[in-house]
């Protein structure tokens, strides 16, 4: 892997947003540069308990703690809304494998059957929820619910920084927004191995809030080919712009690739991932900046690997099929991904 270049990322405390007009400023400017020359910032100051945090971080442990005949009783190859449990290598980034296990959950909905809709409405349908462990729907739905709440806060704090009316994004948000928690485990893997846990990538929502442990690996790429760690920070989340932001901002605010490098042989890390999506029958439009902002923004990114698609719905879809193509292949057949 290249090397990486030591920048500490900013740390951005939310709890400036209660302060007086003067620290509610410094929070709308401190956190207009960070998610446009970074994208990347450490949050504190979120009102999320330790207690939950520390109990999210155990059920994620005994979950994959459990026998693997277990964690495959809701694998998500038998999920067509891509939610369950998927064992390391399967999930695909670049093209290669990724070393991680992980446990996806979305908005908990029933499934959409109109057989003429769009293929993305088959996104949208109900967890899957290991029954032997019965704690684990509590925790996550708790989780999900104390999340989104952050996330919107942060959104609409981010909305006012660009000028923008604090309900800007809310449109796109809506009454049914597409929520998304992954509970991710990376092996450690001898250095002979790919080091991949996750392939360089951008998100593709709004807003990702990390939840990282003690363990490191996560890196951003802050110019092309430069590479630096998200040293963890006890007490905060990681927070990253999605492609959602990008296409809102016409490339103001841009979707920064990072990645996860594996530990080494005999450690491990657990993530617990955080993506506000919107609602996917949705389309992004560009919301108008003022002058001075405009003139800095750099078009959405138009990389042909990934092009980002205006419409939530299929944006969200493109991610998915590429990501998994044992659910693709399964229960999008049309799309032949291979
Ligand atoms: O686990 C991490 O640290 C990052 C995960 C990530 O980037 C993702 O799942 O999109
Ligand atoms: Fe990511």
């Amino acid at each position: 892997m290249t090397s990486t270049d030591k920048i500490r990322l900013p740390v951005i405390d939310l709890s400036l947003l209660q302060g007086d007009p003067c620290q509610q400023k410094q929070l709308s400017e401190q956190l207009r540069k960070a998610a446009r020359d970074i994208g990347f910032f450490y949050l504190r100051g979120h009102g999320i308990s330790d207690d939950l945090i520390r109990t999210v971080q155990q059920i994620a442990r005994r979950f994959f703690e459990l026998p693997e005949a277990d964690k495959l009783t809701v694998r998500m190859a038998n999920s067509p809304h891509f939610r369950g449990y998927n064992r390391a290598g399967v999930e695909i980034t670049r093209g290669h494998p990724d070393y991680r296990e992980q446990f996806d959950i979305g908005a908990e909905r029933v499934a959409v059957n109109t057989p003429d809709g769009p293929a993305w409405q088959r996104l949208q349908g109900p967890n899957q929820w290991p029954v032997m462990l019965p704690a684990l729907r509590d925790v996550l739905t708790r989780w999900q619910h104390e999340m989104t709440a952050v996330a919107l806060k942060l959104l609409r704090a981010l909305a006012v920084s660009l000028s923008l009316p604090e309900q800007a994004f809310d449109a796109l948000y809506g009454s049914l927004p597409n929520e998304h928690i992954k509970l991710i485990r990376y092996p450690g893997q001898p250095v002979t191995a790919s080091g991949q846990g996750v392939g360089a990538h951008k998100d593709s929502g709004f807003l990702t809030l990390l939840l990282q442990d003690q363990q490191g690996g996560l890196q951003v790429e802050v110019s092309p080919g430069a590479w630096t760690d998200v040293t963890p920070m006890a007490g905060t989340f990681v927070v990253n712009i999605g492609e959602l932001l990008e296409l809102a901002t016409n490339g103001y605010l841009r979707a920064t690739v990072h990645r996860v490098v594996s530990p080494a042989e005999a450690r491990e890390r657990l993530s617990v991932a955080f993506f506000l999506g919107a609602q996917l029958d949705t389309t992004v439009p560009v919301y108008p900046l003022p002058d001075a902002l405009a003139q800095q923004a750099r078009g959405a990114a138009s990389d042909p690997l990934n092009p980002l698609l205006r419409d939530v719905g299929w944006n969200y879809l493109k991610g998915r099929l590429r990501s998994h193509p044992e659910v693709a292949k399964r229960f999008y057949p049309e799309f032949n991904t291979e």
